[in-house]
């Protein structure tokens, strides 16, 4: 079982502290996605996890060891951190058969992670011909290449249409269900909430949560209820009797806020008002992690400066 360890890990950058004091283990067996506003400092610690940039002070391990300690890397860990790397010049095969060949691994995977990620009838064309998406499955090509037990991906779903969206979706599900360790970043809220079982979240290079995706969204998202009655004024005038504020929803429903369907269904009946729909909205990842990156810029901006800036 390998795991990424990152321990107290600090990177500044003249000024800028982008990752500070940061702990936290992506474990395997579940895909956990990496948020946080620009420049919150994912790239900058997954940049450190893979030895492309030094920790200011701090570790980041996999398996216990750091990059550099790692014999053969990309038989143990897999990256995509920027999709634009392969030379453009380059075969796509080609470029795939030199990463084989520097890390030691049998050619025949060339052949098996083109086909994996769509690309076999593309082999032979130069980068530089590719769209964005085709370039996006070429690092992850390369990131299968050594048949890692940990991948780390940027942003995975970048310029990747309807069906290649669901194509990843599925493939780092599996992935992760083989006992791999899946560490993706993004801002795609909707696509992480249906891949990432467990959630990392950066804040000005701070961890703001590590959590699974279900606790996260319970513990950052409010309750609401969706209601639509025969007697909209009533129902509205006897929830406000009791301290709860019913607003348009915009289509001829309510939206009550903290509310559960029992609540509102309880005193509907107490009442005698007809309901013709109740459902409970889930809040939305989006939601949920917006009002949590607010709260942390609130606390940051309210809190006394300790840095120059
Ligand atoms: N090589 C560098 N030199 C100077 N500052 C840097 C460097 N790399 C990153 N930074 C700064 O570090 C901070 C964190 O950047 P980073 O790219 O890690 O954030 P991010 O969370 O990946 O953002 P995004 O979502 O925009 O990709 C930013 O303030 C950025 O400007």
């Amino acid at each position: 079982m390998t795991a990424i360890e990152v321990q107290q890990l600090t990177k500044v950058y003249g000024a800028v502290r982008a990752v500070d004091d940061l702990t936290f283990r992506v474990e395997p067996g579940r895909v956990t996605g990496f948020l946080g506003p620009n420049g919150a400092g994912k790239s900058t610690t997954m940049r450190m996890v893979v030895g492309l940039d030094h920790p200011t002070s701090g570790t980041a391990t996999v398996g216990g060891r750091t990059f550099r300690e790692l014999a053969d890397p990309l038989r143990h860990v897999g990256a995509m951190l920027d999709a634009g790397a392969a030379h453009g010049g380059r075969r796509a095969r080609d470029h795939l058969l030199a990463l084989a060949h520097s890390n030691r691994i049998p050619a025949r995977r060339v052949a098996q992670v083109l086909d994996e990620t769509g690309l076999s009838a593309a082999a032979r064309r130069r980068v530089r011909s590719f769209s964005l998406g085709m370039r996006q499955r070429l690092g992850i090509a390369a990131a299968l290449l050594g048949d890692p037990a940990v991948l780390m991906l940027d942003e995975p779903a970048n310029g990747l249409d309807a069906e290649g969206i669901v194509w990843i979706r599925t493939l780092l599900k599996r992935l992760a269900a083989d006992g791999r360790t899946v560490l993706i970043s993004s801002h795609l809220m909707t696509e992480t909430a249906l891949t990432a079982d467990h959630l990392i979240v950066l804040g000005r290079g701070r961890l703001l949560a590590d959590t699974a995706m279900d606790d996260f969204l319970r513990e950052h998202a409010g309750r609401r209820v969706r209601v639509r009655t025969t007697d909209g004024a009533r129902l509205r005038a006897e929830l406000a009797r009791v301290g709860w504020e019913a607003a348009p929803d915009g289509s001829g429903g309510w939206l009550v806020e903290g509310a559960d369907p029992s609540d509102i269904g309880a005193l509907a009946a107490r009442h005698g008002i007809a309901l013709l729909e109740l459902a409970d909205e889930a809040t939305s990842l989006e939601e949920a992690y917006l009002r949590l990156t607010a709260e942390a810029t609130e606390f940051v901006s309210a809190a006394p400066q300790t840095q120059e800036v």
